[in-house]
């Protein structure tokens, strides 16, 4: 095993992703529910990230030194040379970073999630099978929608 489930407290921390295609809003989904100091950093950036208000838009090409200040960073560009030079960059300035296109050069990956308000459930592969986790899921969020573990 490679990947701790642990987890992380970003209340108030500032998150950087960088690319602003399908798989940043995907990424922007889950983590817009534990912080609002999100900023997305793309030159095309897709109409339903940009219509989230309290998202800060940086519309242009990612240059070194835009990590400073940013507690976690997503690499999500559709160009992998970037997104692992942006992997490098991280360990400049000690954030925690994640690598869309290569999850092995980064710090963290993230899990499939079933939420019922404050409880949660998180399913990983250890990267190794996304699909996998997914299914797992979507099965556990049906047995718990059922009520079997409600006391
Ligand atoms: C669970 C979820 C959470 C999330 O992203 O928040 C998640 N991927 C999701 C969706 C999804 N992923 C992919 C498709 C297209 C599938 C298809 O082909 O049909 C879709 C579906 C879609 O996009 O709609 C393909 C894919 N995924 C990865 C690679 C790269 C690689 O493996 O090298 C490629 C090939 C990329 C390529 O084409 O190059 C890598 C990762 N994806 C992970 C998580 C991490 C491992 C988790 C674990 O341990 O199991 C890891 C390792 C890193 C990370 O991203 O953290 C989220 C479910 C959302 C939900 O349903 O709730
Ligand atoms: N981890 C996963 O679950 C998963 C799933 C599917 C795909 N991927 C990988 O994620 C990456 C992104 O996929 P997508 O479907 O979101 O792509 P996309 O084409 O929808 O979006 C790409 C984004 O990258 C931005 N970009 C390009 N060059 C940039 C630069 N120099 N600086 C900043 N931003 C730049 C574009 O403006 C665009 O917003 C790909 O590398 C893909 O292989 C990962």
């Amino acid at each position: 095993m490679q990947y701790l489930p642990i987890g992380i407290n970003l209340a108030g921390k500032k998150v950087l992703i960088i690319g602003g295609g399908r798989v940043a809003l995907r990424k922007i989904e889950t983590l817009e529910l534990y912080t609002r100091e999100l900023w997305v950093l793309a030159p095309s950036i897709r109409d339903d990230i940009r219509n989230r208000s309290w998202i800060n838009l940086i519309e242009r090409e990612y240059q070194r030194g835009d990590l400073a200040g940013f507690f976690m960073v997503i690499a999500a560009t559709d160009n992998k040379a970037l997104n692992l030079a942006i992997a490098e960059d991280a360990r400049q300035c000690a954030c925690l970073v994640s690598v869309a296109s290569d999850p092995g050069a980064g710090d963290f990956i993230s899990p499939a999630i079933y939420f019922d308000g404050n409880m949660s459930v998180a399913v990983s592969s250890d990267g190794l099978d996304v699909k996998k986790s997914v299914r797992w899921r979507d099965k556990i969020s049906r047995i718990l929608s059922e009520g079997f573990l409600d006391n």
